[in-house]
């Protein structure tokens, strides 16, 4: 599901209100209003600056100013908390030992069901949840490989749905365990 693209009988937020003239890109959370870490921050400060005007309608939305950049001590938008994120979930992978124990395993297996559930992008996490359901996309966890491959393929799984280009997972551990073969992280 796109930002913007608001299911309004989402079973999973049955609070959220019928949106009124939202700017494209804006997400509401279970709580009816406007959910930042779901939205662009472009998206945001658009709505934002169409509140503080004070009239909701697609004329104010069409002028609304562009957005400026954020301040880097704001909340993190869809964008910046997603990057955050994946430097989180990449970085276990690459400390992630070469043989896991079974119970570290499952230890695992449970903090990605968990993580799943909670991830603050709602509709993000639905996406995310019924991916890891899937027989062929259940967590790969029998090694640190295995592992590190696995989520790099869940990243691109998300970069394929927004469009971007797909990262080579042979080099999953380059990019975020070992640093690069031409030593520029060194
Ligand atoms: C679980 C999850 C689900 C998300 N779902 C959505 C969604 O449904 N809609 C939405 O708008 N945003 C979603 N996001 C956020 C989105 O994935 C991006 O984080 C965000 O758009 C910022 O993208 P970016 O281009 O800066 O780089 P990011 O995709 O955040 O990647 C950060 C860095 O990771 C490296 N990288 C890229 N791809 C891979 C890969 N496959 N394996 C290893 N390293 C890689 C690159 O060096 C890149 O610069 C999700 C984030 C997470 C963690």
């Amino acid at each position: 599901m796109a930002p913007g693209a608001v299911d309004q009988s989402d079973e999973a937020h049955p609070a959220a209100a019928k949106p009124t003239k939202l700017p494209p890109g804006v997400v509401l959370g279970p709580d009816g209003k406007p959910c930042r870490s779901c939205s662009s921050g472009k998206a945001f400060k658009n709505w934002s600056a169409m509140m503080k005007g004070g009239v909701a309608t697609s004329a104010v939305v069409a002028a609304a100013p562009t957005a400026e950049s954020t301040p880097s001590d704001c909340p993190p938008d869809v964008e910046e908390l997603g990057r955050s994120t994946w430097t989180l979930l990449h970085s276990i992978t690459a400390s992630y030992p070469e043989k896991p124990s079974p119970e570290l395993q499952t230890d695992t297996r449970s903090f990605l069901n968990t993580f799943a559930k909670l991830y603050p992008c709602w509709w993000c996490a639905k996406d995310f949840q019924k991916y890891i359901q899937e027989e062929r996309h259940a967590p790969r966890l029998s090694s640190r490989d295995e592992f590190g491959k696995w989520m790099c393929e869940a990243h691109n799984a998300v970069n394929v749905k927004l469009g971007k280009k797909e990262f080579d997972c042979s080099k999953w551990e380059e990019r975020w365990r070992t640093g690069w073969k031409d030593g520029r992280c060194d």
